[in-house]
């Protein structure tokens, strides 16, 4: 099924803007499986099955994996996810941009190796860069547009020859003629809800996935005002706030009062 349709399935059948991330950091598990990389996996999958009905995706994040040689357990984890959540897509966070020939194995990770429903991208490099993963039919492709850190000023914020801001010129790329087949979509930060409504503005029904509220400070209720139409998905993520709301053994229930309260939040600012 297409990244798209699932989304909207999920956000319907979930009532849920909410996307948790699975950002696993071995040095924040519970006990007994503090700092054990072994269990990535595990704690993953646990919380996969504390919030899978609350969610209306999952966005594992590959650096989190790779870098603990624990690759084997994300294509694992996919795979858990696919058979419990099989109505849930998957945004792989790779952040990925390259040239072209390398860019079509950066595509054939996410969507051969890992079969996500979706990869984030960073689109510095330009729309052939971007290219290659079109050739994933159905396969939603996310572009960096207005990162949600500080210093994603630095060039996001920066005025074209044309007047456009950087961030302002890529999205109206990607709602336009980077858009070929309607896959594309948008991250942009909770931290900045000005810079979110003008993405909106430009960007009417693109999905933009929304880093940076729990445990960066953005608003939940800011962000759906600035964000939401009843035709225009979004996908608000949070990693931390969810994964690590306890270190003890009730962290799957603790993850599961954040995660809902988070959705709870959301649902209820679409008014
Ligand atoms: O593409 C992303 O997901 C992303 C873009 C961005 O602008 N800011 C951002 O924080 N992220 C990712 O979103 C997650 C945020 O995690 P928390 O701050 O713990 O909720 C991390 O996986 C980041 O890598």
């Amino acid at each position: 099924m297409h990244f798209s349709q699932m989304l909207a399935g999920a956000t319907a059948r979930h009532q849920s803007q909410l996307c948790v991330g699975l950002d696993p950091d071995p040095a924040k598990f519970p006990t007994p499986w503090q700092g054990d990389a072994a269990r990535i996996h595990d704690f993953c999958a646990r919380i996969v099955d504390a919030t899978k009905d609350l969610v209306c995706a999952f966005k594992p994040q590959i650096a989190y994996f790779a870098a603990h040689r624990a690759e084997d357990q994300l294509e694992r984890l996919m795979a858990y996810i696919r058979r419990v959540a099989p109505e849930v897509p998957v945004i792989l966070d790779a952040k990925r941009g390259d040239i072209g020939p390398t860019a079509a194995q950066y595509a054939r990770e996410a969507f051969e190796r890992y079969q996500a429903d979706a990869v984030t991208l960073s689109p510095f490099m330009g729309f052939d860069s971007i290219e290659p993963y079109l050739k994933y039919d159905g396969k939603g492709l996310i572009l960096l547009c207005r990162t949600s850190n500080p210093g994603g000023s630095d060039l996001q914020a920066q005025a074209l020859a044309n007047g456009d801001l950087l961030y302002e010129h890529l999205a109206k790329e990607a709602a336009g003629h980077w858009n070929r087949d309607g896959r594309l979509g948008l991250v942009v930060g909770a931290t900045f809800p000005r810079e979110l409504a003008r993405v909106r503005e430009l960007a009417p029904t693109l999905p933009l996935l929304i880093p940076g509220v729990g445990a960066q400070g953005g608003d939940a209720a800011e962000t759906v005002r600035a964000a939401w139409r009843p035709d225009a998905p979004i996908i608000v993520n949070s990693s931390r706030a969810v994964l690590y709301a306890s270190s003890g053994e009730d962290f799957a229930l603790r993850a599961r009062a954040v995660a809902d309260a988070t959705r709870r939040e959301l649902d209820a600012a679409r008014g």
